[in-house]
């Protein structure tokens, strides 16, 4: 292994629960940081055993081969395997890379940072690829790295990100899921009623029935982490959460009854509260888990304390799914500069959720 650990390394790999079976992580988009973060999280040791790659190894070479050039360290061997059982003879210090269903080795050629579509098919061929083997029960879960949603779009997916998906690609598996998303790190955990669409449709789609569903999910979910009875905050919709109805009714007509209902079914469900100080309230330990009602109005206040320990979790799905909480970062990409500490606290609340999937 290389000379280069992380101070953390030690730490992380001594507090990985053993899982039965592997995690996959994908690959994401191969121009973006998913590559470059996969190589130096495990040249710096944080990956721990258990782990594969599904992705073009032309790709991951070239990541390699950066950070060897941009930190003067050793250069990560990549060892390609054609199946999941191959894992157990890959040499020791070499990344293990599963070959996807779809190739694409003319990436490694591809300028960093750039909107391509053959990043994108190459990035949900991945994704289907590791959706498939966990179906299987081949994995014990997926860890995705950034996907670019433009990219995705121009390989023609009518997906706008993981989470639309892998809802449906469990359910051409035959496991239709009801899927929410999550981002939570060190202090702070949100579930979003609504997430990749425009703001004006967002609010449209903020229901009884949207509200009620998300509570619910969010409920059966945190058992998963151990909060089987999680304190549910809900932010309102509108300023000062509607003030009463002067500023807008829905909080009224929706939140407020889609609340009482699912504390009709013995939900900890509290609100709707005023979204500006609601996650502060809840910060300071007021309550386990803020609902909020649009992508935006719940993800900034999680990455505004850092991408570094941000975590995304698909809530709903039959498989642990979670990624970390940024993107492809392409105005760094190819650089050496991205950090790998969110995709390390991915893979490791992976496997705390695959350890308690597995009771
Ligand atoms: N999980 C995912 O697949 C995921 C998550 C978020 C965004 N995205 C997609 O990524 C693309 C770019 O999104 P964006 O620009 O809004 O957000 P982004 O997270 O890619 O970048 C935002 C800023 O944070 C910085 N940054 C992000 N990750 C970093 C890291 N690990 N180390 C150091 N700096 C980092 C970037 O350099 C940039 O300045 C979009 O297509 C978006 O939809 C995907
Ligand atoms: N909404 C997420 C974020 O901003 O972090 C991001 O787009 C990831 O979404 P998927 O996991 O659905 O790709």
């Amino acid at each position: 292994m290389t000379t280069d650990l992380h101070p953390d390394a030690a730490a992380a790999s001594s507090s990985f629960p053993a899982l039965a079976r592997p995690l996959a992580l994908t690959l994401g988009d191969a121009l973006g940081i998913g590559p470059e973060i996969i190589v130096r999280a495990w040249r710096e040791g944080r990956i721990g055993p258990g782990v594969l790659v599904i992705g073009e190894p032309a790709v991951l070479r070239r990541a390699a081969r950066a950070l060897r050039r941009l930190h003067d360290v050793p250069e990560v061997p990549i060892a390609v395997i054609d199946a999941v059982a191959d894992l157990a003879e890959v040499p020791p210090g070499a990344l293990p890379v599963l070959l996807p269903g779809h190739r694409e080795p003319a990436l490694a050629e591809a300028p960093w940072g750039t909107v391509d579509a053959r990043a994108g098919r190459l990035a949900a061929a991945c994704i289907r690829d590791a959706v498939a083997l966990a179906m299987r029960g081949e994995i014990a879960g997926l860890v995705t790295a950034p996907i670019h949603k433009e990219a995705l779009a121009a390989a023609g997916e009518p997906f706008p990100g993981h989470t639309e998906l892998l809802a449906d690609e469990s359910a051409r598996h035959g496991r239709p899921a009801d899927v929410r998303m999550m981002l939570a790190n060190e202090e702070l955990r949100t579930v979003l009623v609504t997430i990749h669409c425009a703001l004006r449709e967002a609010i449209d789609r903020v229901t009884f029935d949207a509200v009620l569903s998300t509570l619910r999910i969010s409920h059966a979910s945190a058992a998963l982490w151990g909060q089987p009875r999680p304190r549910i905050a809900v932010a309102g919709l509108n300023p000062h959460a509607g003030e009463g109805g002067l500023f807008g009714r829905e909080e009224i007509e929706i939140i407020a009854p889609a609340i009482a209902a699912a504390r009709a079914e013995g939900i900890d469900a509290q609100g709707p509260f005023p979204p500006d100080t609601i996650f502060m309230r809840a910060r300071r330990g007021e309550f386990d888990l803020v609902l909020a009602m649009y992508h935006d109005q719940g993800l900034i206040p999680v990455k505004y304390l850092g991408v570094e320990q941000g975590v995304n979790v698909t809530l709903g799905l039959p498989f642990v799914r979670t990624s970390p909480d940024h993107g492809t970062a392409f105005d760094i990409a190819g650089q050496g500069r991205a950090e790998a500490d969110s995709l390390v606290a991915a893979l490791a609340m992976a496997r705390r959720l695959a350890a308690g999937a597995a009771g």
